[in-house]
This record gives C-alpha cells, structure tokens and sequence, in this order.
C-alpha cells in the first residue's frame, strides 16, 4: 500500500486561512496590521525566491510586509544598525534575517540575531525564544519549519503521545527544536546526528521520522518502519530546476504510512507559519 501523501499544499492553505482571520480580528479589534521586515543580505538565488515566496504570502494573507536589500559587504555594525531601527519601529512586528548570511559575516551570525528584539524574532532563534521553549513558557517565538511540522502532525490527527520520533538533524533552526516540540507533546524523542552509531536501526524504530539533513536521498526505504510518519525537511537542489528532499521518496512512500513530499511539503508549511508567527508577534506588542 503507497502512504498517504501530506500535501504541504493543502495544510499551509488550511494555516493560512487561519492567519487570514486573525489579521481582519486585529484590523477590526485593534486597527493593526501586523507588519514584517526580511532583511536579505547580499545575492544568494536560493534565498531570493525564498524571500519572494514570503513576500507574496504576506499579501495573501493581508500582512504589510518590506523586504530591506542590503549589499555583500554589509558589515555587522551596519546590519545590527538597521536591525535596531526595525525594532523601534511600531508598524514593524515581526523582523527575519534570511540566512545564510555572506561569508564575511557568517562568524558574527549569534551576534546579529541576538540584536533582534525577542518580541520580534519571527524566526524564533534568539536565545530568550530558545529558552522559553526549552522550559515550557507558551509566550515566546516557535521556529517557522519546526512548528509547521508540529501543526501538520496535529491537523492530520497524527498520534504523538507515546510516539518514536527520531530526528536526524540536529541543527538550532530545525533539528533541535523539532525534538523539544515533539517531547513537549509526549513523545520519546531521539536526535540523530553525524556521529550517531546504528542510524539505520534507530531510524527503523521510529514511529515518526523527521529528516533534516540535506543530503539528497539519504533516508532509504529500509530505514523506515512500515507505517511511519516520515516528515523530509530537507530541500537539495541537485539541478537548475530540480529540488529534492532527504529522503527517497519513490522507494519509501511504498513503505511509510504517511509521508510530505518536496517540493510542495514542509517548505510551505514553513512560510505559512512565519504569517501565524508575525501575526503572535503583534498580539504580544499589544499586550506590552
Ligand atoms: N523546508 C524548510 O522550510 C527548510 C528546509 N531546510 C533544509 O533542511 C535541511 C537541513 O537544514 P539544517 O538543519 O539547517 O542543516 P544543517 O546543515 O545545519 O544540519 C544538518 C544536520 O544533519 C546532520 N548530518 C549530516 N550528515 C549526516 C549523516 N551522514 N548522518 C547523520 N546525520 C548527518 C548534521 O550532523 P552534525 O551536527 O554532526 O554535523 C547536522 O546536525 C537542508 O536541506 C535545508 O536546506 C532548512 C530549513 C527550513
Ligand atoms: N532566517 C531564516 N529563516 C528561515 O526560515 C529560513 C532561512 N533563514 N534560510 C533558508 C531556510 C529554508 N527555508 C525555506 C522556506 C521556504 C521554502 C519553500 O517555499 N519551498 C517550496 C518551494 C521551493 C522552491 O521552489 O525553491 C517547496 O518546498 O515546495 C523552502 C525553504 C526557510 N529558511
Ligand atoms: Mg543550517
């Protein structure tokens, strides 16, 4: 029997449509209009589209939106300056540095997205949003990717609690709190990484499998339990116009139970929920 396929598609409309009406509540309640700044720096393709495909779901979903262009050779200074005026401004609630960021820079990364405020931190990287995750406290920012994740689990009604669920991957913006979402809903979570011994048997025994790679193909159908969950966040381009995920999609949608496929899977799931998080983000601004 072939998985069922969940169609990032389909739940990011569904997660929309939602963000949808809270932005017209706010509108009416407030007069506001959550409003987001992606601050992009130098010229990565790869991000561009990324950026655009924000951009385009701001207008969608009636969320104000400015993307700020900055060149290559933006220093830290100038980059935290224009993060700083982006916090003082009251129409901007929600600011995103889209990474990865050019490789003069790379090292200053903690330091530029620590110059976010939290209350504005879409992405949820800065430690405070960290943190709150980490113990538990419901106020703060969730990552875009891992929350998108969580919500299609829950909308597909998904059995969590008591579940396997193995993450390989282990990355601050996906792997890591992928894992304390998943625990923080009950289930026994294993984080794999790149020094992780019997990776195929882990990955056999879990109930849910999250990939988080980004290596085309890795995850092969003999790593999945017959009837997993199995979420690929991965996102490879191995040719101009051809995007996989992580996992051998063709071989283990014959052997999951249920399964995203890429493109048209987890990456949309990830854009729908940085609206759901610009739209929190201005909540907690009126509340301060
Ligand atoms: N769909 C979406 O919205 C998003 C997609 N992505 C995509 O997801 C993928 C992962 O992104 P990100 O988390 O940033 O990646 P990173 O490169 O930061 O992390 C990759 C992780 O994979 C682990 N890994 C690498 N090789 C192996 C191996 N042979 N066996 C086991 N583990 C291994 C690494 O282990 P170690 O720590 O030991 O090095 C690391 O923890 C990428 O393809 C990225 O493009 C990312 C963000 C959002
Ligand atoms: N500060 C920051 N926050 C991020 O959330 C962030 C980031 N930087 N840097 C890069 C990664 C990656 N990421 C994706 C977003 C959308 C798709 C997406 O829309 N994917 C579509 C289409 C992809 C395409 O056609 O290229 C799909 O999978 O169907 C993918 C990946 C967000 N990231
Ligand atoms: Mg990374």
């Amino acid at each position: 029997m072939s998985a069922q396929i969940l169609s990032g598609k389909i739940f990011a409309s569904e997660f929309k449509e939602e963000a949808k009406k809270q932005v017209l509540a706010l509108k009416e309640q407030y007069n506001i209009t959550p409003g987001l700044a992606v601050i992009i720096v130098g010229e990565n393709p790869a991000s561009k589209v990324y950026v655009n495909n924000k951009h385009r779901t701001c207008e969608e979903v009636g969320i104000y939106s400015e993307v700020i262009s900055m060149p290559a050779d933006t220093t830290k200074e100038q980059l935290i300056a224009k993060i700083d005026e982006l916090n003082y401004r009251q129409e901007i609630h929600g600011i995103l540095v889209q990474l990865p960021l050019p490789e003069a820079i790379t090292k200053e990364e903690a330091d530029i997205l620590n110059a976010i405020c939290p209350l504005k931190d879409v992405d949820g990287f800065h430690p405070v949003n960290v943190g709150k995750l980490m113990i538990g406290q419901d106020d703060g920012m969730i990552p875009c990717t891992p929350y998108g994740c969580l919500k299609m689990l829950q909308s597909a009604k998904i059995n969590i609690d008591g579940a396997h669920a193995v993450i390989v991957g282990r990355s601050n913006i996906v792997g890591k709190p992928m894992g304390q979402l998943l625990l923080a809903q009950n289930a026994t979570v294993t984080i794999c990484h790149s020094h992780t011994h019997n990776l195929k048997e882990i990955c056999r025994s879990a109930d849910i499998l999250v990939a988080a790679v980004g290596r085309p193909h890795f995850i092969t159908a003999d790593m999945i339990k017959p009837g997993a969950t199995v979420i690929d966040v991965g996102i490879n381009r191995i040719a101009p116009k051809k995007l996989v995920g992580d996992v051998d999609f063709d071989n283990a949608v014959e052997v999951a139970g249920a399964i995203t496929p890429v493109p048209g899977g987890v990456g949309l799931l990830t854009i729908a929920m940085l609206m759901q998080n610009t739209i929190n983000a201005a909540k907690l601004q009126l509340a301060k």
